[in-house]
């Protein structure tokens, strides 16, 4: 494929799965993200969000599976799959005694950002950093932290975002913020987004797909703003519930 052309699918998982003894944490899981495209992962605590995107991440061995990133195998061309990949998560914060400034360097530098110092200008202003630009990152408040977590992230331009719970400690008006970055940032650099969330109505606004995965499985799949009305619910969190009480019936229902 010539350089510079996208390929079809940012993430590519077929049959992915993940044991651990007699506990099926993933099992057998599909799914695609395309360019351009904020995908939503759904499910109660428990369901296999996390392992999932740490196989992704290249941070957990599969039981079983492939991932492509970019259509680059994670096993076979490992290098070349995780340079297009980033992450954030409330989770992973970034060392607590380097300031915001030497932390974006220092993952600037490891990522080998070509013209770096400009990046960081522009991703300092992006994520309104500058007031902060030479604190320590551990004395800022999780949601500083969430922004510098992100600005991180979007440092190696990836073309596969993954984002475990992202707004998850900010207040309404940040959150409404950052969701409106990262759907700009998704649409610009044409990168493909995989986003966990437990509030249904950011889910709603942000998301282009949403999969329902319960038991390491995804029950289901489709338009966040069309899927209650399809399958009998009001709203996304109405059918939220539903699956998470009667994980079966959807499984009967998508077999
Ligand atoms: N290292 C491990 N050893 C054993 N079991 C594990 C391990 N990691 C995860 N699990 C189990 O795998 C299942 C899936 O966990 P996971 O953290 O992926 O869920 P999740 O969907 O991310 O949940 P949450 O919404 O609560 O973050 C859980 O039952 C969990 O207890």
């Amino acid at each position: 494929m010539p350089p510079g052309t996208l390929t079809p699918t940012a993430l590519t998982v077929r049959g992915l799965r993940k044991t651990y003894g007699e506990l099926v944490a993933v099992d057998g899981v599909d799914l695609e993200v395309r360019h351009n495209e904020i995908v939503g992962l759904l499910g109660p605590n428990g369901a296999g969000k996390t392992t999932l995107i740490n196989m992704i991440l290249g941070i957990l061995e599969p039981s079983a599976g492939h991932i492509l990133i970019e259509g680059a195998d994670l096993v076979a061309e490992r290098r070349q799959a995780l340079e297009q990949t980033n992450f954030a998560a409330i989770y992973a914060p970034l060392p607590g005694n380097m300031t915001v400034y030497q932390n974006l360097r220092v993952f600037g530098l490891l990522y080998g950002v070509e013209h770096l110092r400009a990046k960081l200008e522009s991703l300092i202003e992006e994520f309104d950093l500058q007031r902060y630009r030479n604190q320590k990152c551990g004395v800022l408040s999780s949601g500083e932290q969430t922004r510098v977590a992100l600005a991180k992230a979007m440092l190696n331009e990836p073309k596969l975002l993954l984002l475990d719970e992202p707004t998850a400690s900010l207040d309404p008006a940040s959150a409404h913020d950052i969701r409106a970055r990262l759907r700009a940032f998704a649409d610009q650099r044409h990168c493909g987004v995989l986003w966990t969330s437990h509030n249904m109505y950011e889910v709603a606004e942000v998301c282009d797909r949403v999969l329902f995965i319960s038991r390491g499985r995804v029950l289901l799949e489709g338009n966040p703003r069309d899927l209650p009305r399809t399958h009998g619910r009001e709203t996304l969190e109405d059918l939220f519930i539903h699956i998470a009480r009667e994980p079966l019936s959807y499984e009967r229902e998508t077999a």
